[in-house]
Order: structure tokens, then C-alpha cells, then sequence
């Protein structure tokens, strides 16, 4: 991937794309005017988001494929069947791309059904941080998908975040914890501030606090390795705060909520897997 810059196309220019595209310019892997987005009639504000990247934004799928070396499928699941068969229709295309797929539920197999025959694909589940350089992707190449194929999508996700490769059987696990995560903690964050707030913190310095405090436990836990369980008994003092803090949560089934979120989003992606449920 020296030299010239890969064209990156995006096949719908929705959030998510909005992220990863943002993330690899600043990470200067790419620039807005290697860029191509074909975004829906009725979200104007993502065609103007990409505008104004520099990037081309259009209202039409197949021209992304033709101009892109690589097209990042980011469309909902359930128009997937439709985006992509819209590209298997078109006459004369050039389809031996290397297709990212990052729609949930969506299995290799059934991507490769969609698509046309000679199309190389991987299946992605990447999270909303990659905006800011920090997200947390997987990856998994598909049946046609080479080494080369590897390696770029290696290089394009470790430039917006953290990228592992992992086998298909855990994408939807994965789906629920990584790529829904961002919006749990967003409202655990959102919920510290409240409480904050509500003992007499101001509202900004709260929402400073409660982000920094996410960040830096995050950070203890990937950097030092230690054990979290054992990095919550370093905060929890003998008849202090922290353990009364602690026991109103357990109480409150907080534990229990998060386990249950992780189990009930990965049961959705189950059901999106299934065909009709694509629907
Ligand atoms: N958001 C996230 O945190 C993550 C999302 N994903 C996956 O990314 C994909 C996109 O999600 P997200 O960005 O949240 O969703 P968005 O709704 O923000 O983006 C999807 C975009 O595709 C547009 N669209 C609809 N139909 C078509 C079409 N036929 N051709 C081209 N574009 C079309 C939508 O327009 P309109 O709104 O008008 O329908 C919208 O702009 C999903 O498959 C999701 O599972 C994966 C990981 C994380
Ligand atoms: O909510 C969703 O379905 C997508 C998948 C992971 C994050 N957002």
C-alpha cells in the first residue's frame, strides 16, 4: 500500500463510515479526494458530510465499485441484499475488489451470495471511536479473500484503532461487546455525570471526570494487564466510599445488566444472520 493512495469507496455514508473515513485521513492513510461515498436521497446530511471531507458523494452504488480499489459495505443489514444486488445486476462491472463488510449479521457466506462471483470479501465489525483513532476492530477474510487482502485490511484498521483477526463463530459476541460497547459507556458516562451533577458537581466538570475516569480504567486494564477485579480492589478502601458505592451497584444488578446486554445484542445479531431476517 506504498505510493499511490487506495480509492476507498463507501457503499452507504452513514455513521459509521463517517467514522472510519475521518479515522484514516487523520491517521493519513487516505484523503477525502480518495474517497467515494454513494449515500441515500434521504440522508443529506451524510452526502454533505462527505462533501465535506473533499471526498466524491453520490446517490448511486455501482460507480463505487467501478472507482473504488477497495468498497467498504456500510449500509444497515437489511438493505445489504439490495445494495449488493444492485452491483450483481449491473452490466460490465468490474466487481474483483476487495469488498469490507462491516453490516451486522451479515455472514461471509451470505456476502458472497450477494455479490458477484470474482468479489473478495471480509467481514469487519469495527465501533464509532475509530473516528477518533481508537477503535477496537476484527476482522475475518472470506473464502476468496488473499493474504494481500489480509494485510490491507490489517493496515486500513490498525491505522483508526486496535485490529484482530479473529474466525467467523465470534463476530456476533463481538458485534454486541466492541461494536455496540461504545454506546453502553456512553450512557454509563452520561449516568456518572448525572450523579455528579446531582450531588453538586457543575455539568462540565463532570462530564470531564467521568470520561477521563473511563479512559484511564480502559487504559489500566490494556496497558497494566493486571486482572480488573484486582485493579477494583486497589480503588476499594476498608469502610470507604468506593465499597458503599459498590454495593448499591451490585444491588442495582449492574454486573448482571452489562452480561445481560452482551448476551441479548448477540442473540439480535443471530437473528439478522438468519435470511428473513435481513428483511
Ligand atoms: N454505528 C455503529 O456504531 C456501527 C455500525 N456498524 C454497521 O454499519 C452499518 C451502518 O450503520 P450506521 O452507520 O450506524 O447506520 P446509518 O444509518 O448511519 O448509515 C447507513 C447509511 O446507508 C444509507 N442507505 C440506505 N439505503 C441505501 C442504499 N440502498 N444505498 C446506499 N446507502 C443507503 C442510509 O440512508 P438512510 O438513513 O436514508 O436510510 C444511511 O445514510 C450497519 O450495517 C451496522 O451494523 C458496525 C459497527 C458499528
Ligand atoms: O446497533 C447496531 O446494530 C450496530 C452494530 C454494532 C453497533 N451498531
Amino acid at each position: 500500500m506504498s505510493g499511490k493512495l487506495l480509492k476507498i469507496g463507501f457503499i452507504g455514508g452513514g455513521k459509521m463510515a463517517q467514522a472510519m473515513a475521518k479515522g484514516f485521513i487523520s491517521a493519513g492513510l487516505s484523503k477525502g479526494e480518495s474517497m467515494i461515498a454513494s449515500c441515500h436521497p434521504s440522508d443529506l446530511a451524510s452526502h454533505a458530510a462527505f462533501k465535506d471531507l473533499g471526498a466524491e458523494s453520490i446517490f448511486e452504488n455501482v460507480p463505487v465499485v467501478q472507482k473504488s480499489d477497495v468498497v467498504i459495505i456500510s449500509v444497515k443489514p437489511q438493505v445489504v441484499p439490495t445494495a449488493l444486488g444492485d452491483i450483481k445486476k449491473a452490466q460490465g462491472v468490474n466487481a474483483n475488489k476487495l469488498f469490507l463488510s462491516i453490516a451486522m449479521g451479515i455472514t461471509i457466506k451470505q456476502l458472497e451470495q450477494f455479490l458477484p462471483g470474482e468479489s473478495r470479501v471480509v467481514r469487519v465489525m469495527p465501533n464509532t471511536p475509530a473516528l477518533v483513532r481508537s477503535g477496537a476492530s476484527v476482522f475475518v477474510c472470506g473464502q476468496k479473500a488473499t493474504e494481500d487482502d489480509a494485510s490491507i485490511t490489517k493496515k486500513l484498521l490498525e491505522s483508526i484503532g486496535t485490529c484482530e483477526q479473529v474466525t467467523e463463530n465470534l463476530l456476533d459476541p463481538i458485534t454486541a461487546l466492541s461494536g455496540s460497547g461504545p454506546a453502553y459507556i456512553y450512557i454509563m458516562i452520561e449516568a456518572l455525570a448525572d450523579g455528579g451533577v446531582k450531588m453538586g458537581l457543575p455539568r462540565d466538570l463532570a462530564y470531564r471526570l467521568a470520561s477521563q475516569t473511563v479512559l484511564g480504567a480502559g487504559q489500566m486494564v490494556r496497558d497494566t494487564k493486571i486482572h480488573p477485579g484486582v485493579l477494583k480492589d486497589d480503588v476499594t478502601s476498608p469502610a470507604g466510599s468506593t465499597a458503599a458505592g459498590l454495593h448499591f451497584l451490585e444491588q442495582k444488578g449492574f454486573r448482571s445488566a452489562l452480561i445481560g446486554a452482551i448476551e441479548t445484542a448477540t442473540k439480535r445479531c443471530r437473528e439478522v444472520s438468519q435470511a428473513d431476517a435481513t428483511k
